[in-house]
């Protein structure tokens, strides 16, 4: 019997740690990422991402624990060369035009120089800048150099792609584009690792996610799955009378809001799904009461990210502060 080898996922790594000056930045960190799948990663400042980018990459070291992407190690020339890097501060070579950054990088990458010379205007023309090649890039503005990055970094056809913060610099319309780049690269089987606090673009393009703080995760799996089928509903009524206040609750947790000037009573539930938000309007209506407002809506990554670093917060800062925190860790 023949048993063909599953494929390797884009990037696994175990019980990974990275220790500076005697303090783990990054610890325990376990990690797949499968083949074609656009992941985010994501944690406040300082949480270690760019470290461990940097591992994923090769250019940084671990201290300890295994690190294979695309199957091997980050260090092996024929792996690197399948990979493509946007950093969050990319040093341009200002002096050269776009074209020429891209000839250069394509050298860099191994590319032969007709496949390059195709491949350039096309990457281009896809990143948004078609017909502005000739300019130099001492010339461009932020979002059009973040424009150059990115084409830098899918230049050489990569099957994983790491992007640290690839719309920090872009326009609201730059960032539509770059989440049609990023859905584009994915539908040719290209992974992505994605390094970015902007959630709701990130809740918009990945499959999965990972919460870092302090160098450990806290939480990670789909974002499907992460945000759940719950609703958070808003209700407003004419009046909240004992009756109906208790036959919500029977649909879920209810929270009453506190009386403002000019609002109608309001309050907040938390229901298991879209299924309960016709019987709320059903029970106000039962109750005699008019209702002013139904709004339904679902949890999203940022109060996900927010709630969970809040009570990292609360677990991991107490006892330890940041300057006493550079003895820990250290193997
Ligand atoms: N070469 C280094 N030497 C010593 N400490 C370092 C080094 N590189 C990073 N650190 C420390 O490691 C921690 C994690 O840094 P890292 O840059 O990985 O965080 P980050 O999550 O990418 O942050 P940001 O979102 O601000 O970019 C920080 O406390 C940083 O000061």
């Amino acid at each position: 019997m023949t048993r063909s080898p599953a494929p390797a996922p884009a990037i696994f790594t175990e019980h990974l740690r990275k220790v500076y000056k005697g303090r783990a930045v990054v610890q325990d960190l376990s990690l797949t990422v499968g083949e074609g799948e656009v992941f985010g990663f994501l944690g406040p400042n300082g949480a270690g991402k760019s470290t461990t980018v940097k591992m994923l990459l090769g250019l940084v070291m671990p201290t300890s624990g295994e690190v294979r992407v695309l199957g091997g190690s980050p260090q092996d020339p024929e792996i690197r060369r399948q990979l493509g890097f946007l950093p969050e501060q990319f040093r341009f070579q200002n002096w050269m035009t776009a074209q020429e950054f891209l000839q250069f990088h394509a050298r860099l990458a191994g590319m032969p120089h007709d496949a390059a010379q195709r491949r350039i205007p096309e990457v281009l023309e896809l990143v948004g800048l078609g017909g502005r090649g000739g300019e130099t890039l001492n010339g461009y503005s932020k979002g059009m150099l973040q424009r150059a990055g990115l084409a830098q970094a899918i230049l050489a056809r990569p099957r994983l792609v790491f992007l640290d913060e690839p719309t920090s610099a872009l326009d609201p319309i730059g960032r539509v584009e770059v989440r049609e780049i990023i859905t584009a690269l994915k539908a040719e089987g290209v992974a992505v690792f994605l390094n970015s606090h902007l959630l709701s673009e990130v809740e918009q393009v990945c499959d999965h996610v990972a919460f870092v703080n302090r160098g450990e995760v806290l939480r990670q799996g789909s974002v499907r799955t992460l945000l759940g089928a719950e609703l958070q509903v808003e209700v407003r009524v004419s009046q909240l009378s004992p009756g109906l206040l208790q036959r919500l609750g029977q649909l879920g947790s209810v929270q009453v809001l506190e009386p403002a000037e000019g609002q109608w009573p309001g309050l907040h539930l938390v229901v298991p799904g879209e299924a309960a938000v016709p019987q709320v309007a059903r029970l106000v209506a039962e109750a005699g009461a008019d209702l002013y407002a139904l709004n339904p809506h679902h949890n999203d990554l940022e109060s996900l990210f927010l709630n969970l670093i809040e009570h990292a917060g609360e677990a991991q800062a107490r006892p330890e502060p940041v300057a006493a925190a550079s003895g820990r860790g250290g193997r």
